[in-house]
């Protein structure tokens, strides 16, 4: 017989101890004695471990007999009409609690009482009645090995039921981050694991090649494998934004700041894009914000876009670890030259469009390509930055922001001069007050909140929907500003900027004074336009470059050697940590991110149950991040 086992299940479900004379035998029956032992038990007995020899019928002494009578008390209590089995929380093991119950209590003794029973005779039991608790664990103690307790399976004919309802909202937000957590965990796990085996596929490409020397093939492997190895000692280590030394602050956004930074261990030069994540929160920017850190994950070496190293987060900020683009932004450039050339213009045009149909073929549309947007590497070519789509969380880009106040705007505004709007600047060269007060605030607009609306499409204002010829619309009006000095639609107010953006048909217009080239305007012209008669429509969102690449205004661009050529304008770096091409006298340079941090420490717990969640999922690592060159 084995006797190796020693609880059992009532009709409510409920644990109890038995014994094999007392109690019929279990349905679920587990293997060998230990399934039970718990050693930190002071009411266990050792002589326990012997059960498998214990003969079935013997004369029981009597303090044994009295420990059986009040087990079966027990049991008969146990059994007594019982509520429907209901799991509660905080018991998802199914045991209602009573294991722990009964283990801290009766369980304890009438299990001292079973296994001393069942250890039989006096001689095969070690210890009797008699013995301290403290004796007795440790005794037990170093008798027994831990074992698992294996999972109870439910009863025949019963159902597990849950209550959801009757837990608190705290704890479903915390059940839904943790299932987030264990899905992003298998998911990321998966993804390396298929990234490792192409990588590993390809190097065996190269070792199947009967032209390449076998000193070569050598170092490949080698290479390889010092990379594969740096990138899981990598994946082991936490970043923090301790890691990194501030230099300086060299860029605003609306959520946040971007930071040149080195890494304290190796020296490593970064750009570190902090985003404060009660205002992502706040402003409705979630989805946004995982959109700039999968765009950039899944673009991974891709040249038109900015490197993403890696992305992770604290209670306060969400990060990106970004290559340090050290020529500044197109907007710089602008604000410095206030105009281009037409072959200057053409250069940036050109890498543009490069970069947004790199962005395209990825499958996402950028929605908020501006000249801020538009960096510069060493070289001095285009890499573009921020995918946040960020222009959904600010006021001037909400669509029902602009409905309402398209609704609220007096009909004194557009009956006047029988116009659309007619009180809203059309800048001239002859009206250069209004352009300067235009270009002084240009930069501080970039850093608010608000924000800029100048390079934004009509469409996706007006509610009606949208698709990736958004952002072709963006490169007309970037192209505008090249060639003319100002946005089309710019003004000094967000407001009109937003109406003459609506009514572009009205709106658009060319100053006379400047004479721009006949491809050019017309360029422009196929940017600022219908989205169905706008180039760029033809061939889809995969395809749609070809189309503005042949047009005449391109006639020339050698479109694969692009980035190859020389750029009108290379940076002159006195070091790697050269900021010389951010308006660093412009950003304010002082550290705020104590107040931030104090602001996440005082959350209540609810809400920072609630806070976490959409923020799973957002830490990454690239592969090459760190690798041996
Ligand atoms: N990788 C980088 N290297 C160098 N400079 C950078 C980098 N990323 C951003 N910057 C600088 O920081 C500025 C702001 O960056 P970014 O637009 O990504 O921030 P943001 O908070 O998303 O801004 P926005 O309000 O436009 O959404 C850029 O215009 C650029 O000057």
């Amino acid at each position: 017989m084995n006797y190796g086992y020693d609880r059992n299940y009532n009709a409510n479900n409920r644990a109890y101890p038995t014994t094999p004379s007392a109690f019929p035998q279990p349905i679920y029956q587990t293997q060998g004695a230990q399934e039970y032992v718990d050693p930190s038990n002071p009411a266990y007995a050792p002589g326990y471990f012997m059960p498998n020899n214990y003969p079935a019928q013997q004369v029981q002494p009597q303090y044994v007999q009295q420990q059986q009578q009040q087990q079966y008390a027990q049991q008969q209590a146990l059994q007594s009409p019982q509520p429907a089995y209901q799991a509660r929380p905080g018991y998802p093991d199914g045991t209602n609690g009573l294991i722990q119950q009964f283990s801290n209590q009766d369980l304890n003794a009438n299990r001292a009482g079973f296994f001393n029973n069942r250890a039989g005779s006096p001689a095969q039991r070690p210890r009797t009645a008699g013995g301290s608790p403290a004796q007795t664990q440790a005794q037990a103690s170093h008798l027994i090995p831990p074992v698992p307790r294996s999972p109870r399976p439910p009863p025949e004919n019963e159902e597990l039921q849950r209550f959801p309802d009757r837990y608190s909202e705290n704890v479903h937000k915390r059940g839904k981050a943790a299932k987030e957590l264990v899905t992003v965990f298998f998911h990321e796990n998966i993804e390396r694991a298929r990234d490792r085996n192409m990588r590993s596929a390809e190097l065996d490409k190269t070792i199947r090649e009967p032209n390449i020397p076998i000193e070569k093939k050598r170092q490949d492997a080698d290479l390889i494998s010092k990379r594969e190895s740096d990138f899981l000692r990598f994946l082991r280590t936490k970043e923090t934004p301790a890691n990194f030394q501030t230099i300086k602050i060299i860029g605003k956004g609306a959520f946040g700041e971007v930071k040149l930074v080195q890494r304290k261990t190796d020296g490593k030069i970064y750009a570190l894009k902090s985003l404060i994540k009660t205002e992502m929160f706040k402003k409705d920017q979630l989805a946004h914000v995982r959109a700039e850190r999968d765009i950039l994950a899944d673009s991974k070496d891709n040249p038109w876009l900015v490197k993403l190293h890696a992305s992770f987060q604290d209670a306060a900020y969400l990060y990106l670890l970004m290559e340090f683009l050290p020529g500044g932004d197109l907007m710089t450039m602008l604000i410095k030259y206030e105009i281009f050339s037409e072959d200057i213009t053409r250069f940036y045009m050109a890498e543009v469009v490069m970069a947004i149909e790199a962005v395209h073929k990825l499958g996402f549309l950028h929605r908020d390509i501006k000249p801020d947007n538009i960096l510069l590497d060493r070289g001095g070519h285009v890499k573009l930055t921020d995918f946040g789509l960020s222009t959904g969380g600010k006021k001037t880009h909400d669509n029902a922001y602009y409905q309402n106040l398209l609704k609220n705007s007096t009909s004194k505004d557009r009956n006047r001069n029988s116009g659309y709007f007619n009180d809203a600047i059309n800048l001239t060269v002859s009206n250069r007050g209004q352009i300067n007060t235009w270009r002084k605030s240009r930069r501080a607009m970039a850093y608010s909140t608000v924000g800029t609306p100048d390079y934004i499409a009509p469409e996706i204002f007006n509610g009606q929907g949208y698709t990736y010829l958004c952002d072709w619309w963006s490169v007309g009006a970037i192209m505008f500003e090249c060639l003319v000095g100002w946005p089309p639609f710019c003004a000094e107010d967000t407001n009109d900027t937003y109406r003459k953006i609506v009514n572009w048909r009205e709106c658009l217009y060319f100053p006379d004074e400047l004479v721009l080239g006949r491809d050019s305007e017309a360029l422009i012209r196929s940017f600022l336009c219908d989205p169905d008669h706008r180039i760029g429509s033809e061939g889809g969102q995969h395809g749609g470059a070809t189309q503005i690449k042949n047009h005449p205004f391109f006639r020339g661009v050698v479109w694969d050697q692009l980035r190859g050529i020389r750029a009108p304008f290379e940076p002159r770096l006195s070091s790697n940590i050269d900021v010389s091409y951010f308006p660093i006298d412009e950003i304010p340079q002082e550290d705020t991110s104590a107040i931030h941090r104090a602001q996440a420490r005082a959350m209540p717990d609810s809400q920072e149950a609630e806070m976490s969640l959409p923020f799973i999922g957002y830490t990454y690592k690239a592969f090459n991040a760190f690798q041996t060159t």
